[in-house]
C-alpha cells in the first residue's frame, strides 16, 4: 500500500492553492517532451467505465494557431456585447487567454463514439464522457503546476470553428483549448478575484446536508 506522509499532504494542499489559470506566459520554450509528459499524466485520470475518451491535439502549426487566436478574438468580442455598463467595462479589462504568448497549445476533445469501457456508466448519464475529460485536464493542470509550468484553459472559442481549424473527427466533442508555458508570475489567488470580477467563496456556501 503506498502511503503519503504529512509533509507530502501539506505540499499537495499547497499545490491546489497555487494552481492557477495562467494567461500571461514568459517566452521561454517548454522542455522537449513536456507536453507528452502532461498527456501521459492526464491518461492516468479517472474515466467513466475506464473509457479514456480524451483526445489531445498538440497544435504546432502557426497558421492553425493564428486561426484559433482569430476565433478567440471574435468570440471574446461577442461575449463583451452580452454585458453592459460597469460589468462590460470590467470584462473588457480582463485578459482571458494567453494564446499569443504561450509556447504550448493543446486542444482537448472527448470522443463520444469510442467503445472503450463498453458504455459502462454512461446509459443514464452520457455526459460522463465529457466529465472524464475535464477530470483529465485538472490532473494535467496540477501536474503542470508541480513542474512550475502554467496552464490556461480557454473556452471563449467556437467549437465548430476549432473542429474546422484542427480537422478532427466530427465525433470528437471540443472540451477546451489549453495554453501551456511558464507563467510570468505565480499567484495564490485567481486572477478573476484579483481583478474583482468574482471572488472565491467558502465550501460552506456549496454544501448541503440531507
Ligand atoms: C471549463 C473551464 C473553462 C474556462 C476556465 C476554467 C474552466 C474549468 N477558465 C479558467 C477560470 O477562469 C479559472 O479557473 C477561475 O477563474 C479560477 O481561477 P484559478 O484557476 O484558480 O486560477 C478560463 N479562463 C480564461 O481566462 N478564459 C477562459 O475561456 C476560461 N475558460
Amino acid at each position: 500500500m503506498v502511503a503519503f506522509d504529512e509533509a507530502f499532504r501539506r505540499q499537495l494542499r499547497e499545490l491546489f492553492v497555487w494552481r492557477r489559470d495562467v494567461r500571461r506566459f514568459r517566452p521561454d520554450p517548454l522542455p522537449s517532451g513536456a507536453m507528452e509528459r502532461l498527456i501521459e499524466i492526464a491518461c492516468l485520470s479517472p474515466s467513466v467505465g475506464l473509457s479514456q475518451p480524451w483526445r489531445f491535439v498538440i497544435v504546432e502549426d502557426n497558421a492553425r494557431r493564428s486561426a484559433v487566436v482569430e476565433d478567440f478574438r471574435a468570440c471574446n468580442a461577442d461575449a463583451l456585447h452580452s454585458y453592459s455598463g460597469e460589468r462590460a467595462a470590467r470584462y473588457a479589462s480582463l485578459k482571458l487567454a494567453g494564446l499569443e504568448e504561450a509556447p504550448g497549445h493543446l486542444a482537448v476533445f472527448a470522443d463520444k463514439t469510442n467503445d472503450m469501457g463498453h458504455r459502462l456508466g454512461r446509459a443514464t448519464m452520457p455526459d460522463a464522457v465529457e466529465y472524464s475529460v475535464a477530470a483529465a485536464i485538472c490532473c494535467m493542470w496540477l501536474s503542470a503546476r508541480a513542474d512550475g509550468i502554467g496552464l490556461g484553459w480557454v473556452s471563449i472559442l467556437n467549437p465548430a470553428r476549432i473542429h474546422e481549424v484542427l480537422e478532427v473527427p466530427e465525433s470528437w466533442k471540443f472540451i477546451g483549448y489549453l495554453c501551456v508555458g511558464y507563467p510570468q508570475k505565480e499567484f495564490d489567488r485567481p486572477e478573476l478575484e484579483r481583478a474583482n470580477w468574482e471572488y472565491r467563496r467558502s465550501a460552506k456556501e456549496f454544501t448541503t446536508r440531507r
